[in-house]
């Protein structure tokens, strides 16, 4: 196992539904993220890029083949054991927000530490130092419906990125959202990358994403098309 490699699938394959309605959502993908890039995953409408999120992120689980989070091949874990890895190395950031209406900015970024064994005082201190980092500290007794589209998907980031995650899951984090609101997400991201060296996965139709991101994957019809990451990792 090559240690640059966060993550990895090996020959996966995933269907919805059975008989003559079963989709094939992504069909024997091999795809391999290394540890400190971004990547944007390029498809069409159905071409599998929330699947394949998905199952990177524990969310789901897939049919065939091995998904190999950090060295851990997850086949074989159970849903408790794959929402335990999920809680200690992935963030997972949705294109609608996903926040908790009746929650503050601050409460649903405390959420996943809340069940880790951590003590009240080191909560409010990583809490606060990721509502700093979002800049989004003025905000934190808000509640999502008293926040800008913007706002509430920079409290999504701070909820994916308070557990110190090594890899961080974007699904069409720019799609509900004006193209300058956008672009400064994507910022915020990059500027996660680099100086923490995230690993970050985005899903994007959005121009404003492609234009900046320089390793793509391309996906059509639940396959990987042309993996110019694997090229850019090569010629490295
Ligand atoms: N829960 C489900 N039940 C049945 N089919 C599904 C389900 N989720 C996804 N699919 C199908 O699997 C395929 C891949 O869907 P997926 O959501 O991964 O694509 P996508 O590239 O993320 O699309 P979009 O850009 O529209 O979000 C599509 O044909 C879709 O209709």
């Amino acid at each position: 196992m090559n240690d640059r490699i966060i993550a990895q699938l090996i020959n996966v394959s995933k269907y919805y539904g059975s008989g003559e309605g079963r989709v094939t959502a992504l069909n024997h993908v091999n795809l391999s993220f290394f540890r400190g890039d971004i990547v944007v995953l390029v498809g069409l409408s159905g071409s599998g890029k929330s699947t394949l999120l998905h199952l990177l992120g524990c969310i789901d689980k897939q049919d065939e083949g091995n998904v190999i989070i950090d060295g851990i091949d997850t086949s074989s874990m159970s849903l408790e054991q794959l929402a335990n890895l999920r809680l200690s190395k992935i963030g997972f950031v949705f294109q609608s927000f996903n926040l908790i209406p009746v929650l503050t900015a601050y409460e649903n970024v405390e959420l996943p530490l809340l069940f880790k064994d951590m003590d009240k005082k080191s909560i409010r201190q990583r809490v606060d130092e990721v509502l700093d980092e979002v800049g989004l500290h003025d905000r934190k007794h808000h509640y999502p419906r008293e926040m800008s589209g913007g706002q509430q998907q920079r409290v999504a980031i701070a909820r994916a990125l308070v557990s110190k995650p090594a890899l961080i899951l974007a699904d069409e984090p720019t799609a509900n959202l004006d193209s300058k609101t956008g672009a400064g997400i994507l910022d915020l991201l990059m500027s996660l990358n680099k100086k923490e060296h995230i690993t970050i996965v985005v899903s994007s139709h959005d121009s404003v994403v492609l234009d900046r991101i320089k390793s793509v994957v391309h996906i059509r019809d639940g396959k990987i098309m042309v993996d110019e990451t694997a090229l850019h990792n090569h010629l490295a």
